[in-house]
Parts: C-alpha cells; sequence; structure tokens
C-alpha cells in the first residue's frame, strides 16, 4: 500500500513515523518549510513514550505530482479544503482519503473527493509538534475506522493491518457515533482550554464538572436527533449527561474513566489550550463545535451552552480573555440559571 500522509504534526507525524520504521511506503507531504527542511536534513524524530528517528520521503504541497493512493489526512480541520482541494486531481480512482482528523470532517472530504472515496477514523492516541523536525508522542488511546455507510470493506482490513504498527486498531460500523462521541468530550476539553490548568486538575474541581457534563450532553442532544448512537470514549459515555436524571454512578464513573486516561498521558492540556496558550492561532472549535451549534439551530434543538462556549473561545482567540476560571465560572452560571428555568 502506498501511503500518503498529509499533515506530518502531532497526529501525521506520530502515526507516519511508526508506519516508516515498521517498513510501509510513506510520502509526508506539509506545509511547514522549517518542519520540512528539518526532517529532509536529519530526519523526523519522535520524542515522549518514544524515542527514534526515521528518514521519511517528504514533499511540499506544490511538488505534489504523482498519483496518490492511500491519503491519510492529518491537518487541523481549519485547513481540510485548501490540503486537500490541490491534491484531489492527483487521487487514483481506487485511492481514498483517511480523515484522522476531528469534527465531522468526513462530510467535507466526500464533497471533494466523493463518498466512496472518503473513510473516517476516531483516534485519542496523542501528542504535540515540539519544534521543526520534532514530534511529541503523548501515548495511546483509541483508534477506530469505519467507512460513512458503515460497511466493512477489504480496505478496512488492509488499513487496521498497517495502522496497528502504532497502536491496536479497530474496524467500527458506527464510526459517526465515535466522531460524535469525541464531540461531546470535545466540547468538554474546549472548556477545560479556557483554563491554564491541567485537565485532569480541572476535572477535580468538583464544582465545575455539572457544566461540563451539561455541555456534553448539548452535543448528544444534537447527535440523537440525527438519528446517530453516540459511542462511549475511553469509558465516558456521554449519552448519560443528556438523561433529565443522570445516574450519579454513571456519572462518576465517566470522570473517572477520564482520569484514568489524562493520567496514561505525558502531556495534561489538550491541542485547543496550546492553540490558544501557545501558539496563539485559532483553534477548530468553528470545525469542531460549530456544526454541531449549526446543526442544532437547523433542527431548532437548544444548545445555549456550546453557543456560549464558541463565543468564549473566539474571544480567548482574539486574546480578549485569560485563560483562567473566571471563564468557566461564566459558563457554570449560565448552566446554574438555565438549571433554575428547568432547561436542561
Ligand atoms: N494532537 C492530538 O493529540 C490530537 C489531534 N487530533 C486531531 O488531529 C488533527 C491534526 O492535529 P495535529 O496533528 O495536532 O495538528 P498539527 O498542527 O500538529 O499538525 C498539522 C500539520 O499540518 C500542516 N499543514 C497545514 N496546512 C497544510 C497543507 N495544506 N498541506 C500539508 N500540511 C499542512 C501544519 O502546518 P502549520 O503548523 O504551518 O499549519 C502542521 O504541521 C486535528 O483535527 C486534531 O483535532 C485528534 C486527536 C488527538
Ligand atoms: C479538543 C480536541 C477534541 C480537539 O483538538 C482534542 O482532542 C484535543 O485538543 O486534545
Amino acid at each position: 500500500m502506498k501511503i500518503t500522509i498529509v499533515g506530518a504534526g502531532a497526529i501525521g507525524g506520530i502515526l507516519g513515523a511508526h508506519l516508516v520504521r515498521a517498513g510501509h511506503d510513506i510520502t509526508f507531504v506539509e506545509a511547514q518549510r522549517e518542519h520540512v527542511q528539518a526532517i529532509r536534513e536529519n530526519g523526523l524524530k519522535v520524542s515522549g513514550e518514544a524515542d527514534f528517528v526515521v528518514h521519511p520521503r517528504i514533499l511540499l504541497p506544490e511538488e505534489v505530482n504523482e498519483p496518490l493512493e492511500t491519503v491519510l489526512l492529518a491537518v487541523k480541520a481549519r485547513h481540510t479544503a485548501p490540503a486537500l482541494e490541490p491534491l484531489a486531481k492527483h487521487l487514483t480512482p481506487g485511492g481514498y482519503v483517511l480523515s484522522l482528523q476531528n469534527g465531522l470532517e468526513e462530510y467535507k472530504i466526500a464533497r471533494i473527493v466523493g463518498e466512496e472515496r472518503t473513510v473516517g477514523a476516531f483516534l485519542t492516541f496523542g501528542g504535540h509538534y515540539v519544534q521543526p523536525g520534532e514530534v511529541s508522542f503523548g501515548g495511546t488511546g483509541s483508534f477506530c475506522i469505519g467507512e460513512m455507510d458503515g460497511r466493512t470493506t477489504p480496505r478496512l482490513n488492509e488499513l487496521e493491518q498497517v495502522l496497528s504498527a502504532l497502536q491496536p486498531i479497530k474496524v467500527t460500523d458506527n464510526i459517526f457515533g465515535f466522531l460524535w462521541g469525541k464531540a461531546a468530550v470535545g466540547a468538554v476539553y474546549f472548556a477545560t482550554a479556557l483554563v491554564s490548568e491541567d485537565v485532569p486538575d480541572i476535572f477535580d474541581r468538583l464544582e465545575y464538572r455539572g457544566v461540563l457534563g451539561s455541555l456534553a450532553g448539548e452535543v448528544v442532544k444534537v447527535c440523537q436527533a440525527e438519528g446517530v448512537v453516540c459511542e462511549v470514549i475511553d469509558g465516558f459515555d456521554p449519552k448519560i449527561f443528556a438523561m433529565a436524571e443522570p445516574p450519579e454512578g454513571a456519572v462518576n464513573a465517566c470522570w473517572q474513566a477520564q482520569k484514568i486516561y489524562w493520567y496514561k498521558h505525558d502531556q495534561r492540556r489538550t491541542g485547543v489550550w496550546r492553540d490558544l496558550a501557545i501558539h496563539r492561532r485559532p483553534t477548530e472549535v468553528n470545525e469542531i463545535v460549530g456544526p454541531v451549534v449549526q446543526r442544532a439551530q437547523e433542527k431548532s434543538i437548544a444548545v445555549p451552552r456550546l453557543e456560549c462556549l464558541v463565543r468564549l473561545i473566539k474571544e480567548a482567540e482574539r486574546g480578549e480573555r485569560e485563560l483562567t476560571l473566571a471563564n468557566l465560572d461564566e459558563l457554570r452560571e449560565l448552566d446554574r440559571q438555565l438549571g433554575q428555568m428547568g432547561s436542561n
């Protein structure tokens, strides 16, 4: 299988480096020139939970002029269309694009290359870009791949074999259930990114768990209205938070599962927080939370907490908000008022 990985940052770099090490035919396409130059000169280093260097083939986007068979898309969701549109003409008739992104990017990709040439993935292994030529592997997590229509196809079985060079992976008939589940967890993560504290420490502040759960619950209500069965993410079942009276034991089990997940990883902050606090660049809020709010509006489902979250994140992106607990207090106050009005 000839694989092209578009985006050699955290996810593309970590997965791709493991595939190169396992002997697969990998070419990276990466837009950041310093990163490309460093990889050409010294190789791609994976640090953190791994420690090795590979010397892969890497191209700038404008250098791509060859047939593309299997494309793994690992750019931020903001860059899906600009990254994929120029490459689409090179995709072979039997070629396809596997999205390694958060959000519901599969729909966008399908509009560019066709639904039959689009495959989805859900993943919670992670890491971050460190410097040109280096990515840090934060640790393993869940990893599922699936066709948009839920079929099990030979290409999924082939991908499963190849991608298991990184970590165990499963084929699912409900990839959108996982992507919506990740969007629900994602809403929680976006809220935690409004505070410069480690995620598990925020989860330990019990007074904020109510509003964090309510955010996940709003995502699930939209997911259910779309007819999708939301999946459990690393032991966190977002569906619990859409219930009128969530059982306390199940709620506690969800937060416990999240804490176990975060303590297994050497990084304790989200990519969203890194975008806001370190890179000072826009997050993926428009692509991860935005489509949920838009679908809610189309279906007249009230998602006031998600709308407030989007506003707070955008204000933080513009530098109008410090990343402090005051932001979570604002969300919590809204949650309290909505609760008093009986509007869960
Ligand atoms: N990091 C994580 O732990 C996790 C990430 N994800 C998801 O994975 C996806 C990728 O995230 P992540 O790996 O963290 O992102 P990174 O920013 O680390 O990597 C993306 C890379 O793609 C490059 N890029 C941008 N535009 C193009 C283009 N047109 N062609 C080729 N390369 C391009 C970026 O360059 P530049 O920086 O110059 O823009 C960057 O080097 C996101 O959707 C994220 O939500 C999911 C689970 C966990
Ligand atoms: C919030 C989300 C879903 C998107 O970046 C994430 O996975 C992270 O930041 O760690």
